[in-house]
């Protein structure tokens, strides 16, 4: 059971959590759970760790002094509940963590050097200061629990710090090792989410949203029966409810839509989630924390059919590049280069589009990668005569409608464009998957709401349930 930032953000939100993991616990369930960074604390750490390198050191101070006060009061809360527990031993460890996150962010500062090693340690500490938090609740409710960093239950990593993956293969057996005789003495374990370590034990963090991607990797390295990712929305909605205020929830989805919806913008889930428990089947639930009697969104191989189209997201701030050039006619070779660069520098391509004369391709990515991927194309090609020129459209935005029963069915991009067409909104780009799972629109990104609501509207899906 993971809990995210906000369901952990202070003693009140960690207790009514607790309170969630009791109930299941009381039907002769065991759990794991995963926890989270207090709400924006995740920002507020990396935000220290690059003030630590302009050297900036008293400002940093007072920020860690204000944060390590927001986990005490959390600590005192959640004790005053429970009187006869002692409190101490988690102050003082909360008190340790603080400590450490101190030397840190004084190593950074005094060498002004922040290395993606060093930044993930900071960030690490979010999460590592969360769950001792969530276990003494879970003590304070009548559980026995105690409280992991991702490495401390087997989560082995590659060394990508910042967006580390998981040596699944080794993680098979250091969870199990790690876990199993927790729970057979009947503990309830609170494992960092988002942390891992490499094989020599340093730290690695799996990437901005990673906890629900941490509650997969435990899901099927246990294994477990289900995997539930507990949120304040109601599951996965046929929109962002922030978007779309009759946006509905989707009440199931096969793994490969929750994937499409994922990786083009539905923040709900980490894109790789998925991953680790498809293959073995494993079904992930996702709920509401604050309507805890919903069924939410059941994600599985066989997800029922229920229209063309189950969702429409969008993911704004991106750019457009348009790489062109005569010798490009006719020769594969120049964009296997392009491609090529890109890959290497770990630059992922949202949407991609060739012209038939091949005399250009248009790449879209998100404006920071944009920017890298222009210095790099530019170094890679200058003086050649195969690339002319490299131009950039900053502020679009890709809009996005996923649903397995498009495959197969005539009509669906067409409706898809005559509502946009009708709120008067240019296209800039069209592609649809190969799978057939999605069909993605570029826009200007001042139009996204106004997209999705139409498209919301066109395909119906307000009344999906
Ligand atoms: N299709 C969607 N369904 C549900 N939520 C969505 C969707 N698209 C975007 N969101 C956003 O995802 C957020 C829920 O995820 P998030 O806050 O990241 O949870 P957590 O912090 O618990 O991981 C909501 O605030 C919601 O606005
Ligand atoms: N705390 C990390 C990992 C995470 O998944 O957080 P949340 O569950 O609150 O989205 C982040 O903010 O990226």
């Amino acid at each position: 059971m993971k809990f995210g930032g906000v369901l952990v953000q202070d003693a009140a939100a960690i207790m009514h959590s607790a309170q969630l993991v009791v109930q299941t616990a009381h039907k002769n369930t065991r759990a794991v759970v995963v926890v989270s960074a207090m709400a924006s604390v995740t920002d507020g750490l990396l935000d220290l760790a690059d003030r630590a390198r302009q050297g900036h050191g008293d400002e940093v101070a007072q920020a860690v002094d204000l944060l390590e006060r927001r986990h005490e009061d959390a600590v005192q809360t959640v004790f005053s509940s429970s009187p006869a527990m002692a409190v101490q031993p988690v102050v003082d460890e909360e008190h340790a963590l603080f400590v450490s996150l101190r030397q840190a962010l004084a190593g950074v500062a005094m060498l002004h050097e922040l290395t993606p090693r060093s930044r993930d340690l900071i960030v690490s500490f979010g999460e590592r200061c969360s769950a001792p938090i969530m276990s003494a609740a879970l003590r304070a409710a009548g559980l026995t629990s105690r409280s992991l960093t991702g490495g401390e239950a087997g989560i082995v990593t590659d060394d990508t710090f910042g967006s580390a993956a998981p040596l699944l293969e080794i993680a098979r057996r250091t969870v199990p090792r790690a876990l199993t005789p927790l729970l057979d003495r009947g503990l309830t374990p609170v494992v960092t989410g988002f942390v891992g370590a490499n094989e020599e034990g340093v730290i690695t963090t799996l990437g901005r949203g990673g906890s629900d991607y941490t509650a997969t990797i435990l899901g099927a390295c246990l294994p477990a029966d289900e995997v539930w990712i507990w949120k304040e929305v109601d599951g996965v909605m046929t929109a962002d409810p922030k978007l779309v205020p009759d946006a509905v929830r989707v009440p199931a989805l096969s793994y490969r839509e929750v994937m499409e919806l994922a990786w083009f913008g539905a923040k709900v889930l980490h894109p790789m989630t998925v991953a680790p428990v498809q293959e073995a089947g494993i079904p992930i639930r996702i709920r509401s924390a604050f309507l805890p009697a919903s069924p939410g969104t059941i994600v599985r191989a066989d997800a029922p059919e229920t229209g063309p189209v189950k969702a429409v997201t969008s993911i704004r701030k991106l750019t457009a590049l348009t790489i062109g050039g005569a010798a490009m006619i006719g020769t594969s070779d120049v964009v296997s280069r392009v491609f090529d660069l890109l890959a290497t520098a770990q630059l992922p391509v949202l949407m991609i589009s060739q012209s038939s004369s091949m005399a250009n391709v248009s790449l879209v990515m998100t404006q920071t990668d944009a920017e890298r991927a222009t210095r790099l194309l530019h170094k890679e090609f200058v003086g050649s005569t195969a690339i002319r020129d490299i131009t950039a459209t900053p502020h679009v935005a890709v809009v996005a409608v996923v649903g397995d029963g498009m495959r197969g069915t005539p009509g669906v991009a067409a409706r898809l464009f005559t509502s946009l067409a009708s709120e008067n909104i240019n296209l800039l780009m069209i592609a649809q998957g190969s799978s057939e799972v999605n069909i993605s629109v570029l826009i200007a990104e001042k139009e996204v709401q106004r997209a999705v609501r139409a498209i919301h509207a066109a395909f119906g899906l307000a009344a999906t349930t």
